[in-house]
C-alpha cells in the first residue's frame, strides 16, 4: 500500500485511539478508496477527503436518567454521532445495547455515509443510542427511558436536520415512546423520525425493509451469475427485525432456511423454517431452546450458524460476529454466497479470507440498504403528507437495491471480469459524496 494509504490510517489511529470498530470500517474503505483517488481524482488528497470524511461533523454526548419500576434511579450515557450532512439531513438508526461505545457509533455512522450515498437519495449519514440494556425492562421502564432519551436529543435533531430511526434493541415500540416526546416537547407532527407505525405517518414496508432488500440484492447477484435462491440452503444468525424479515424472503424466493440465532445459541432445523415456525420464534421472547419444545429441530447452546452445511449465508445479528475461523468453515461446507444483513458482520481477517475464494460477497453497506432506503421513502412521503401503498414503496426498494448492486458491479468489476462488491460498494458510496463535498467547499 502506498505511503498516503500509511500515514492516513497511522494518523487515524493516532487521532482516535480504543477505536477498534471505527478503525476497522475505515480501513476497509480506504483499501479502496486510496488507490482510486490516487489514480482518478488525486485533488481528493490536496482537498483532504477523506481526512474530512472520517471525522463527524458534530459528537453529541449526553446523561440520561430515568427510574425503574422499583423506584431505583439509572443513569446511562446516550450519544448522537452527526457524520455527514453532504448529501442530506444526517440519517440513521439508534441502537440500544450495552454494548454501545463511540467506537461503535463512529464505525455506524460512517459505513452509513457510503450506504445512504449508495442509495441515490438525498440522505446524509448519523448513528446514535445508549448503553441501555432493553433486556428484561418493562414496557413502562423503556417509555420512561425513551422519554428521558428524547428530552435532550430533540434540541439536535429536526425533519431537516436529523433524521433517526430504529437499530439493535430500537424498534416500532422505542420509536413510538421517542416521537410522542418529540411531539410533547416541540408541538410538533413532523417527520423527524423513520420507522412509525403506518397509522401514525409511518411508511409501509419500513420493518421488513432491511431483510427484503437484501434479498432483493441477493436475488439480484446471483441472477448475474445465472443462478437463483431456488432449492438454495440459507443459514441465517439473528432473529431479530432483520434476520426475520430476511428469512421470510427467503423462503418466499423458494429457499430452505436452516438457522436462526442470537448471543446466547443457535436453532438448527434441517426441516427448514415455514412462517408458522418463523413467528413461533418471534413470540419465543430470546428464549430461542423453547423452539425445539414445539419441532424437531436442534438448539446449539453457546454455537452461531456458521458450523452448519449451507448455499447462503446472511450475518443479520451484529458487527464481527463471523470471524476467520467461521469463514473457513462456511468455505469449506460449499457456501457460495455470504450477503450481510448486519452492519460490518465479518471481522477483517474473515473478509479478506472469504475476498480470496471466489464466492459472490456483498458488503452490509450495500446489501442492508434497503432499510434506510425505506426510511428515506418515508421522509418523502412525510414532506408530501402522503401515504404510499405497500406495493409502491416495495416497487421502489426493489429498484433501489437492484441499483445498488449495478453500482457495486460498475465501480467493483475487476479487470479479469470478476465483481468486487466490496470495492464497488466502497468507491460508488464515495465518488457522491466526495462529489458534493467539493461543491460545498471546506467545510
Ligand atoms: N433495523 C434496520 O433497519 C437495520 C439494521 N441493520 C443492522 O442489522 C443488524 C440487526 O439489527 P436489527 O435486526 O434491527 O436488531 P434487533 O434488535 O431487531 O435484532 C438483533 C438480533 O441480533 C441478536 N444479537 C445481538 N447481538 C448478538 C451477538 N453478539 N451474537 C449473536 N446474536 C446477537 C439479538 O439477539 C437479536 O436477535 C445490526 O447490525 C443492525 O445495525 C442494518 C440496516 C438497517
Ligand atoms: O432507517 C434508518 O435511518 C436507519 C438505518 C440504519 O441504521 C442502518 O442502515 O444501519
Amino acid at each position: 500500500m502506498s505511503n498516503y494509504f500509511k500515514s492516513f490510517i497511522d494518523d487515524v489511529k493516532a487521532r482516535n485511539p480504543d477505536q477498534p470498530e471505527f478503525l476497522q470500517a475505515v480501513k476497509e474503505v480506504a483499501e479502496d478508496i486510496v488507490p482510486y483517488i490516487t489514480e482518478n481524482a488525486p485533488e481528493c488528497i490536496d482537498l483532504k477527503l477523506l481526512e474530512r470524511i472520517v471525522e463527524p461533523e458534530r459528537i453529541i454526548s449526553f446523561r440520561i436518567v430515568w427510574q425503574d419500576d422499583g423506584n431505583n434511579v439509572h443513569v446511562n450515557r446516550g450519544y448522537r454521532v452527526q457524520m455527514n450532512s453532504a448529501l442530506g439531513p444526517y440519517k440513521g438508526g439508534l441502537r440500544f445495547s450495552t454494548a454501545v461505545n463511540l467506537s461503535v457509533l463512529k464505525f455506524l455512522a460512517f459505513e452509513q455515509t457510503f450506504k445512504n450515498s449508495l442509495t441515490g437519495l438525498p440522505l446524509g449519514a448519523g448513528k446514535g443510542g445508549a448503553d441501555f440494556d432493553p433486556k428484561g425492562k418493562s414496557d413502562n421502564e423503556i417509555m420512561r427511558f425513551c422519554q428521558s432519551f428524547m428530552t435532550e436529543l430533540s434540541r439536535h435533531i429536526g425533519a431537516e436536520t436529523d433524521v433517526p430511526a430504529g437499530d439493535i434493541g430500537v424498534g416500532e415500540r422505542e420509536i413510538g415512546y421517542l416521537f410522542g416526546q418529540y411531539k410533547r416537547l416541540q408541538n410538533n407532527f413532523t417527520g423527524v423520525l423513520t420507522g412509525k407505525g403506518p397509522a401514525w405517518a409511518g411508511s409501509f414496508i419500513r420493518p421488513e425493509a432491511t431483510g427484503f432488500g437484501l434479498l432483493y440484492f441477493v436475488e439480484r447477484m446471483l441472477y448475474e451469475h445465472g443462478e437463483s435462491l431456488k432449492g438454495k440452503t440459507v443459514a441465517i444468525s439473528g432473529a431479530g427485525n432483520v434476520a426475520y424479515y430476511a428469512a421470510l424472503k427467503a423462503i418466499s424466493m423458494g429457499a430452505k432456511v436452516i438457522t436462526v440465532s442470537n448471543s446466547n445459541g443457535t436453532v438448527y432445523d434441517a426441516n427448514g423454517f415455514s412462517l408458522e415456525k418463523l413467528d413461533f420464534v418471534n413470540s419465543l421472547n430470546r428464549n430461542l431452546q423453547a423452539y425445539t419444545e414445539r419441532y424437531a429441530a436442534e438448539y446449539h447452546a453457546g454455537k452461531k450458524p456458521w458450523q452448519f452445511p449451507c448455499d447462503v449465508a446472511l450475518p443479520c445479528a451484529t458487527q464481527n460476529e463471523l470471524d476467520e475461523h467461521d469463514a473457513r468453515q462456511l468455505l469449506e461446507n460449499g457456501c457460495t454466497c455470504i450477503a450481510e444483513g448486519a452492519n460490518m458482520p465479518c471481522t477483517d481477517d474473515a473478509v479478506k479470507i472469504i475476498q480470496q475464494s471466489n464466492i459472490y460477497y456483498a458488503p452490509g453497506k450495500a446489501a442492508n440498504a434497503g432499510g434506510v432506503a425505506v426510511s428515506g421513502l418515508e421522509m418523502s412521503q412525510n414532506r408530501l403528507g402522503q401515504q404510499w401503498s405497500a406495493d409502491k414503496v416495495d416497487g421502489k426498494l426493489k429498484k433501489i437495491m437492484h441499483d445498488i448492486h449495478d453500482t457495486c458491479v460498475h465501480y467493483g468489476r475487476n479487470k479479469n471480469g470478476a465483481v468486487n462488491y466490496l470495492k464497488g460498494a466502497n468507491i460508488g458510496g464515495f465518488v457522491k459524496v466526495a462529489a458534493a463535498m467539493k461543491a460545498q467547499g471546506l467545510v
